[in-house]
């Protein structure tokens, strides 16, 4: 037996046949043909197989996966159907009299590397799509298969590098019971794919592909991180008996899917959902959100070579607030910058872009995309229960700019005989330690608060939220940002507002105690955890909480605070 240890990247337990996912031996010797006409009419026959291929997985990826995560094929396709690439492979093919897998190679070779040489990600994106395509169409001219996923018809676990976006797509749910890859993390696109399938993974083992071989039996621990390889019965008889206990945990949360969430003593709050896309919205809806919390309007802008129009963005945002019927939409606006970066907007590198022309600062900037947003957001308002919010918020000032701007459009919007809602209510993401602190003076003016804990745990502590060696100080239940948190809340709270938070940590088990002790009227995660979080809160006495809370904002560490809501919860 051997085990390997990664990062759990989407939950639960899977136990089956390994299938590695190799990469086909696609080698070639270059060769002088006879007949160039015959040898073009074989490179088109490769093309329009592979395009046959690619639409095939596009269909399958929408229907599986949503528009947005189909796009990359689209892509593809789109690369395939490009003259520019192919037309100089046929004119290599009929002057040069090579064979047409040559053709092919040196001619996309030749793209990748230039395109890989520009300074600028939109460009290297799609040298790894000329890659991509490159490997089909050759798989095809040498007759090779390459291993195809939607083919197994057998329960397995996938062993591989790292599965690309077309591999995951073509995993058939009902025989793919895990996957575990050598590379990639939490946030990876395989880990990111895997969550919304739901198909346990463990990824970043390093030497999965070393250590399986076909047909081992492979335990995927996708609750741990852990892979075991050809596990005694001892350890299989355990596992069965774990994931039947996470089965039934998980049957037991979907009971409360329409349950109000309240504590044990009747306190309400309110769990909402992060969204990315419209599409999200169905995982909003199975596992019970009460709305959405933070719809992160940045997704709308990528993947794509130039800015959304006034009316896709409209249409975007008409879908997720009809999608929501009523229920609250916290929509937020334009978060670009930092590690979300926009190539065709070619802003100048900075040295700190996480502390440079970002977010709100660029909006109020560059005022023709932000005015075109809040357009969309303003026309889309009287379809659902619109909420606005701006990001990285950093001064009075800069709230009530964006405010003007939002007044100014809303007034256009009245003279042209628009429709846009009575009231839609206005706030901030608090994630600037300033603004926490400053929070008193924000609340007289804001309708709410939403704290994002991603940023405001990284700037509290300087500490980069990307930076493994430093992670040790990224710390959320930190005293230091616990009290930021309070602070905020006490705020709102004293004008008769509300706050809410989007970061991670609200989804955060040991975080939710405290922050149901603090006050905290809406907690906004991942649809995933809605319903754990909503039967963890079910169990808590919020007067309890609230002792908990005032504890642990005297403490002194970290650790300390972990162990007091351990003792706190458990009793
Ligand atoms: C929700 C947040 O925003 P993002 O993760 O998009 O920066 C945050 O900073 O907590
Ligand atoms: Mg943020």
């Amino acid at each position: 037996m051997t085990f390997l240890s990664g990062i759990a990247a989407s939950n639960g337990i899977a136990i089956a046949k390994a299938y590695r996912l190799v990469e086909p031996d696609l080698s070639f010797e270059q060769t002088k043909i006879d007949d160039a006409a015959e040898e073009v009419e074989r490179f088109r026959q490769a093309m329009n197989k592979s395009k046959a291929e690619l639409e095939v997985i596009r269909d399958r990826a929408k229907i599986d996966l949503g528009e947005d995560k189909a796009a990359i094929f689209e892509a593809h396709l789109l690369v395939l159907s490009d003259p520019e690439l192919n037309t100089p492979i046929e004119d290599k093919i009929t002057s040069e009299h090579v064979n047409a897998e040559s053709a092919l190679k040196e001619t996309a070779d030749m793209f990748v590397m230039m395109f890989e040489q520009m300074d600028n990600e939109y460009m290297k994106e799609r040298a790894a799509d000329i890659r991509d395509v490159t490997k089909r169409v050759l798989s095809h001219l040498l007759g090779v298969q390459v291993v195809n996923p939607s083919m197994i018809a057998e329960e397995v676990i996938i062993v591989a590098e790292d599965l690309t976006p077309s591999d995951t797509a073509q995993l058939n749910r009902q025989f793919v019971k895990g996957f575990t890859t050598n590379i990639g993390g939490r946030t990876s696109h395989s880990a990111i794919m895997a969550r919304s399938l739901e198909i346990p993974a463990v990824v970043g083992t390093k030497t999965a592909t070393e250590a399986i071989n076909n047909g081992d039996l492979v335990i995927v621990d996708g609750l741990k991180g852990e892979v075991h390889i050809n596990p005694t019965s001892e350890l299989v008889e355990q596992y069965r008996n774990i994931h039947e206990e996470y089965e039934a945990q998980k049957a037991e949360w979907a009971k409360l899917v329409n349950e109000p969430t309240v504590s044990a003593d009747n306190h309400h709050v309110e769990l909402v959902a992060n969204i990315g896309t419209p599409n999200d919205l169905k995982g909003v809806t199975a596992n019970g959100g009460e709305g959405v919390g933070l719809y992160r309007t940045e997704f709308l802008y990528m993947g794509r070579d130039q800015l959304p129009t006034e009316e896709e963005q409209f249409e975007a945002y008409k879908a997720v607030l009809e999608g929501m019927a009523g229920k609250p939409v916290v929509v937020r606006t334009l978060d670009i910058g930092g590690d979300k970066e926009l190539p065709y907007l070619e802003l100048p590198k900075e040295m700190n872009p996480f502390l440079g022309f970002r977010a709100i600062r660029l909006c109020l900037e560059e005022q023709g995309i932000f005015r075109t947003q809040l357009r969309a957001l303003l026309r889309a308002s009287s379809y659902g229960n619109l909420k606005i919010m701006f990001p990285m918020i950093a001064t009075l000032d800069e709230f009530r700019a964006a405010k003007a701007i939002l007044e100014e459009e809303k007034q256009k919007l009245l003279t042209e005989g628009q429709k846009v809602a009575d009231k839609i209510e206005l706030g901030i993401m608090v994630e600037i330690p300033s603004t926490a602190v400053l929070a008193d003076q924000f609340a007289k003016e804001v309708d709410f608060f939403s704290i994002g804990t991603n940023d405001l745990i990284q700037y509290t502590m300087a500490a980069d939220r990307m930076n493994q060696r430093v992670s040790y100080l990224y710390q959320p239940y930190s005293p230091s940002i616990l009290r930021l948190v309070k602070m905020v809340i006490d705020a709102s709270h004293a004008e008769g507002k509300w706050t809410g938070m989007c970061g991670e940590m609200a989804g955060d088990e040991t975080a939710i105690p405290i922050l149901l002790g603090l006050g905290l009227d809406e907690f906004s995660m991942s649809a995933t955890s809605i319903l754990k979080a909503r039967s963890l809160i079910r169990n808590l006495k919020k007067s309890d909480m609230e002792k908990l809370a005032q504890e642990v904002l005297n403490m002194q560490t970290t650790s300390q605070v972990i162990e007091a809501v351990n003792l706190a919860t458990t009793k």
